[in-house]
């Protein structure tokens, strides 16, 4: 059998602090063109994996590959050159409040990538408008928009550059539900429309089964279970069990709840 090589690997992954392993040997991979939602309670250190991802955080041991090229150990000048074809979402959007929303947009295509103003005023234009923000969006700022518009901007943003791979960090957290819903809809949408490989950190289950072609989760630093995103409501796994149940709307038994 051919294997081919992921977009995207987590190799034996280890990152401690204060002596303690939060990853322990993470191995995780995904493949050209897929997502893949990272899942995980509260403290199991999904925020730490997309930071070694991102070379915001460097591991202990362990190697981090794109395309089986090792992100550990690359120069500052390296490292943007890569990450010249990668897209991010972060948490809060992230976007910088003194600029205007297309000047947000457009801050890498200007100063990283050499684009002339206006044409990446066009393009920022054109991104906007396929998160569904209309011009007159593009000229307001940051605090002028509202949570879930702030997150389309940045969604805009991530995909100006038409990233090979995308990273969104927890995209629906602090968004009401039917807000999130369309930040779900435009992500799958935008993954779709690029082709991109995706990873995401999340821990709502609506978003990672929208989404996420698959869904791992993270448990006490390592991959607990991996399997297709419309398979994780069969998964056997007591501790994925407990997740996804937990998750579920409806009436709580608190008492019948283990407190984890
Ligand atoms: N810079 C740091 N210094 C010390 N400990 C850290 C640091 N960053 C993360 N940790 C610890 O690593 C563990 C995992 O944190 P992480 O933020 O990755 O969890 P998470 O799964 O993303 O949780 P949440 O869903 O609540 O955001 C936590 O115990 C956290 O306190």
């Amino acid at each position: 059998m051919t294997q081919t090589r992921p977009k995207f690997a987590w190799k034996g992954v280890i990152k401690r602090f204060e002596g303690r392993a939060v990853l322990d040997g993470l191995n995780l991979s995904v493949a050209q063109g897929r997502s893949l939602v990272i899942i995980g309670g509260s403290g199991q250190g999904k925020s730490v994996a997309i930071k070694t991802a991102l070379g915001l955080l460097r591991p202990d041991a362990g190697q981090i590959e794109l395309d089986g090229h090792s992100l550990v150990d690359l120069s500052q000048g390296q490292r943007r050159q890569l990450f010249s074809r990668v897209g991010v979402l972060f948490q809060g959007a992230a976007l910088f409040d003194s600029l205007t929303v297309w000047e947000n947009v457009a801050f890498r295509l200007i100063n990283a990538d050499g684009v002339p103003r206006k044409a990446a005023k066009d393009r920022a234009i054109e991104a906007l408008d396929q998160v569904r923000l209309g011009p007159d969006v593009a000229h307001r700022f940051p605090s002028e928009l509202s949570g879930g518009m702030q997150k389309r901007a940045g969604l805009a943003r991530a995909v100006v550059g038409q990233p090979e791979i995308l990273f969104f960090d927890e995209p629906t957290t602090g968004l009401d539900p039917i807000t999130a819903m369309a930040i779900n809809q435009l992500i799958s949408d935008q993954v779709r429309r690029l082709g991109s490989t995706a990873i995401s950190i999340t821990h709502d289950l609506v978003s990672a089964q929208m989404i996420g072609d698959e869904i791992a989760m993270l448990h006490e630093g390592r991959i607990r279970w991996r399997g297709l995103a419309r398979d994780l409501g069969q998964a056997e796994d007591p501790v994925v069990r407990r997740y996804a149940d937990a998750a579920r709307l409806g009436p709580v038994d608190l008492r019948s709840r283990e407190i984890v």
